[in-house]
């Protein structure tokens, strides 16, 4: 695919990661208001000094005696650190609006590899918008998205290699079996035939899905469809996976192992970005998240960081804010027969 060259980005004012809480005092460095610059900096070895050009001055100058030559010692040199770049995803001021609504406000977000990322807030809060952008389904207005380093919007034919997706509402190819829709999906990564079979193998195994492989997707639950679709992102064995709410319609069970499955990918270095409106699960199972609302990032770091002692539940209604109001209902005391 051609490089997308009519999204240039815009750098904003600074980007706000958190809002701390009220009274509460943080550790240095647990919720930065802008994500640490961990993109590696190449120190490019200085050029060579050209020798400064000398005006010739009008009048010929005495020639000063030759000072004795200076011991040169060697230049102090503060050690300048090589930071491998280990961010699986950089996002800087990323920006949507639909209308007068801005769905996604400014947004930063720094994702190492290897993490298993949560990405929480209320409904409308701009979640989706966020994922498509980064996965790059849906334009920014403005803003950077690169996944290891691979800019997304400029660059989508390197990013997308190593990104998998389980974007909001897919619609899958339900006239194709569980098998069929596994084997295209390779097929579209490019795998060869062997390869897709037995990843087909393992992943309908590890979905727990394996019976259902010659059925017609048509034929599936809401859950089995989420399932196949999450089998059909990881086919690649991609670097980043993008999930926006794997775990609607999933049986607890199925979810399990579905997180299991993750946690492995994670632990042998993929990174996962789920968004999810489970709290539970989120605080189980992830060692980051970002907190989003309005469009805008209330907090994201590690996850003790950002719970700050607290749960993930009370730390969301404190930073997104309560439940709405329940005055003026009263006509619900009272029933219409
Ligand atoms: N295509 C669109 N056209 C107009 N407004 C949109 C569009 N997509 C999203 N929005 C608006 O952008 C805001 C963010 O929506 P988004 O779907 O990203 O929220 P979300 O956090 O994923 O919500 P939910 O948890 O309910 O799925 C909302 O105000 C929504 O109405």
């Amino acid at each position: 695919m051609e490089p997308d060259r009519d999204a240039p980005p815009r750098k904003g004012p600074g980007g706000r990661t958190v809002a701390a809480r009220p009274g509460a005092a943080r550790g240095a460095g647990t919720i930065s208001s802008r994500p640490p610059e961990q993109v590696a900096v190449a120190v490019a070895p200085p050029e060579p000094t050209a020798t400064p050009t000398v005006a010739p001055t009008a009048a010929p100058v005495a020639k000063a005696p030759k000072r004795p030559k200076a011991v040169r010692r060697p230049a102090r040199v503060t050690p300048q650190p090589v930071i491998a770049s280990t961010a699986a995803l950089s996002v800087r001021n990323l920006t949507k609006r639909f209308g007068n609504v801005t769905a996604v406000d400014s947004v930063d977000l720094e994702i190492q590899a290897g993490t298993f990322y949560g990405f929480v807030g209320p409904n409308g809060a701009g979640k989706t918008t966020t994922l498509a952008m980064i996965t790059g389904l849906l334009r920014p207005d403005s803003g950077v998205v690169r996944i290891h380093g691979a800019d997304v919007w400029r660059n989508p034919g390197v990013a997308k290699r190593s990104l998998g997706v389980l974007p909001d509402n897919l619609r899958l190819f339900d006239r194709l079996t569980g098998a069929e829709f596994l084997h295209h999906a390779g097929a579209l990564r490019r795998l060869d035939k062997e390869t897709i079979t037995h990843r087909v193998d393992d992943l309908a195994a590890g979905f727990g899905l394996r019976h259902s492989l010659d059925r017609f997707i048509s034929d599936y639950s809401a859950g089995m469809m989420k399932k196949i679709a999450i089998a059909a992102a990881m086919i690649h064995s991609p670097r980043l996976l993008v999930l926006d709410e794997p775990f609607e319609s999933v049986d607890p069970v199925s979810a399990a192992s579905v997180i299991a499955i993750l946690k492995k990918y994670a632990e042998a270095g993929g990174t996962v970005l789920l968004s999810s409106h489970s709290m539970g699960l989120i605080e189980r199972t992830c060692d980051a998240v970002a907190i989003i609302a309005n469009g805008r990032m209330l907090a994201a770091g590690p996850l003790a960081d950002v719970l700050d002692g607290e749960s993930l539940e009370t730390r969301f209604v404190e930073l997104a804010g309560g439940a709405g109001a329940v005055e003026g209902m009263e006509w619900l005391q009272s029933y219409s027969d």
